[in-house]
């Protein structure tokens, strides 16, 4: 799914209007059944009790008009203050003149604020993507009194006074939303954890609006539900022999951090490689074998942490860092790994598919001339405060996905950042925003588990680097959602999710 700027949206919009002969405020109404189709499946009339609607002169207030009417007719008690303005939209005269006499309709002022009893629904459509500039006078007054309340608010199209694809000033006031009901696609705004005090949890309903637009727009911005990764796990032909799916090698564990090592390789076992090698440390022995029997293991001279690298030549993909820990000669590890990595592999041409994780990226941070030896697809995982370490601070949440994207076009790697919407970035500059995982997944070792199934898709043969990544990313958060259906977020363990990689992956 593609995610479009503010600017885009319009012109999606018009295109929709124009291709499919619609009056606008035909659209408008569509938008309006869309949310009223969500609201009364979450809210019956009397869980609803008196709906205020606050609209603002543009279409997002136009939509509250019609959205009032649309309540009224299906028995909900509605009232409506209308925010004064020089001019109003045509799409919103028109609401305004269809509004049905028995809805009570104030004009907000200064004075004349609505009484808000604390938890009382409230319907936001002050405004929409046509927010021009931060809320200020009246708008930013009404705003910051509806947050005052403790209202139960729902937004229309993207809470008022944020932004759909920028940033606003600090201490410009947003609507603070319990729900958003978007129309068509997702925003950027969505995505962002600084927008989610804001957003809430956030729904986007269809409302038939051009696809033939939305094939067209050109955006790096991209949304990887299941419609965009479904079918691309090449099946497993019938004659395949365990040689087919590629033999990865996993460096990874310290003293104390086993756990790592053997929660990545199984998950890299899970994601349906051929064969895995471990290369761990001598103290990590007894407990590698016996908690991952499938895998193969090599053992360094070295009993605490890895110091050797063994040779490469057997392998499809090498994975490095979980529980790697950062001693010097690990660091010497890593430097070899990435020479030896660029030269090009003689089946494919390319450089050793290579997985980069956890304390081999803090290694990467502290030694940054090292990020110029990165072979080609190399994929980077890091969480926000690696990624820092590799480049510099944010200064918000924006400029980190900025940071992101140059990191990638720069060193042509797969940056893999971590979060609630996992954003890979790709060497031509695109950013995908995985759909998949929830807040369970915040416990130890899910990283590691990650690192481990994209490590059998890079070496898959028939999978495109980022194919295999997109995939990998979104079927790591699938099982994470499938461990929570069964433990709940707060039971759930990095090894619940190793366990519903088959089933994730069966999904697709
Ligand atoms: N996307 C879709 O598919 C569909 C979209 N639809 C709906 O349309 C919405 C977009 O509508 P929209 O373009 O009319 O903009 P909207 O947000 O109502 O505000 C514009 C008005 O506010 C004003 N204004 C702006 N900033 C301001 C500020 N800080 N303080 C004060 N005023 C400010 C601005 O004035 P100006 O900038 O010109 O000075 C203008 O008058 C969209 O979010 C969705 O709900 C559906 O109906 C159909 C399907
Ligand atoms: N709130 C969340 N929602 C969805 N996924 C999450 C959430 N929190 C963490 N995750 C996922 O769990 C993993 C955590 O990785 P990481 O921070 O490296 O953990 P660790 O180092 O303990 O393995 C990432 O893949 C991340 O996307
Ligand atoms: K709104």
């Amino acid at each position: 799914m593609k995610i479009l700027t503010a600017a885009q949206t319009r012109q999606l919009d018009q295109a929709t209007i124009r291709e499919q002969h619609l009056l606008s405020v035909e659209l408008m109404e569509r938008a309006a059944a869309a949310f009223i189709q969500w609201f009364s499946s979450y809210f019956t009339p009397a869980e609803a009790g008196e709906t205020l609607i606050i609209c603002g002169p543009g279409n997002n207030g136009g939509d509250g008009l019609a959205i009032a009417r649309l309540l009224l007719q299906r028995g909900y008690a509605v009232r409506v203050s209308l925010l004064p303005a020089e001019k109003q939209s045509s799409d919103w005269q028109h609401n305004r003149k269809h509004l049905p006499a028995a809805v009570p309709v104030a004009n907000l002022s200064p004075q004349h604020l609505p009484a808000i009893a604390e938890g009382a629904l409230v319907i936001d459509a002050l405004f929409g993507t046509g927010l021009s500039r931060p809320l200020d006078g009246l708008a930013a007054a009404v705003v910051q009194h509806l947050n005052d309340a403790g209202a139960h608010v729902v937004a229309v199209d993207i809470p008022s006074g944020l932004f759909a694809d920028a940033p606003q000033p600090d201490d410009s006031p947003v609507v603070r939303a319990q729900h958003t009901v978007g129309f068509g696609l997702p925003k950027l705004a969505f995505l962002l954890p600084q927008n989610a005090e804001f957003v809430g949890e956030w729904h986007v309903e269809n409302i038939g609006l051009s696809t033939g637009f939305i094939a067209e727009a050109a955006t790096p911005w991209h949304y990887t539900d299941a419609a965009a990764v479904a079918g691309q796990l090449p099946p497993r032909p019938k004659f395949s022999h365990k040689g087919t799916f590629g033999h990865t090698l996993l460096l990874a564990g310290s003293r104390g951090k086993m756990g790592a090592a053997v929660l990545s390789a199984g998950a890299c076992l899970r994601g349906g490689v051929g064969l895995l090698t471990a290369h761990i440390p001598g103290c990590g022995y007894d407990i590698f074998q016996i908690s991952q029997p499938e895998a193969m293991c090599l053992t360094d001279k070295q009993a605490d942490f890895i110091s050797e690298l063994p040779d490469l030549k057997p392998y499809q993909a090498v994975g490095i860092g979980p529980g790697l820990g950062q001693e010097a000669a690990s660091l010497a590890v890593l430097r070899k790994l990435l020479q030896a990595a660029a030269q090009p592999l003689e089946k494919t041409g390319q450089p050793l598919p290579l997985v980069i994780d956890a304390d081999a990226l803090n290694l990467l941070g502290s030694h940054r001339a090292l990020l110029k030896q990165l072979p080609e697809n190399a994929v980077l995982t890091p969480h926000p405060k690696e990624f820092e370490r590799l480049t510099e601070p944010a200064r918000d949440d924006y400029h980190r996905l900025e940071l992101l994207r140059d990191f990638a076009q720069q060193h042509k790697c797969l940056m893999v950042l971590k979060g609630a919407y996992t954003c890979l970035a790709t060497p031509t500059g695109e950013l995908h925003f995985n759909s998949t995982g929830n807040a369970g997944m915040a416990t130890g070792g899910s990283g590691d588990v990650l690192t481990g199934l994209l490590l059998a898709l890079r070496a898959h043969a028939q999978l495109p680097p980022v194919e295999a990544v997109r995939l990998g990313v979104y079927a790591h958060g699938r099982a994470g959602d499938m461990a929570a259906a069964l433990t709940g977020q707060a039971g759930l363990v990095a090894g619940d999710i190793v366990r519903h990689i088959g089933p994730a992956l069966a999904e697709l």
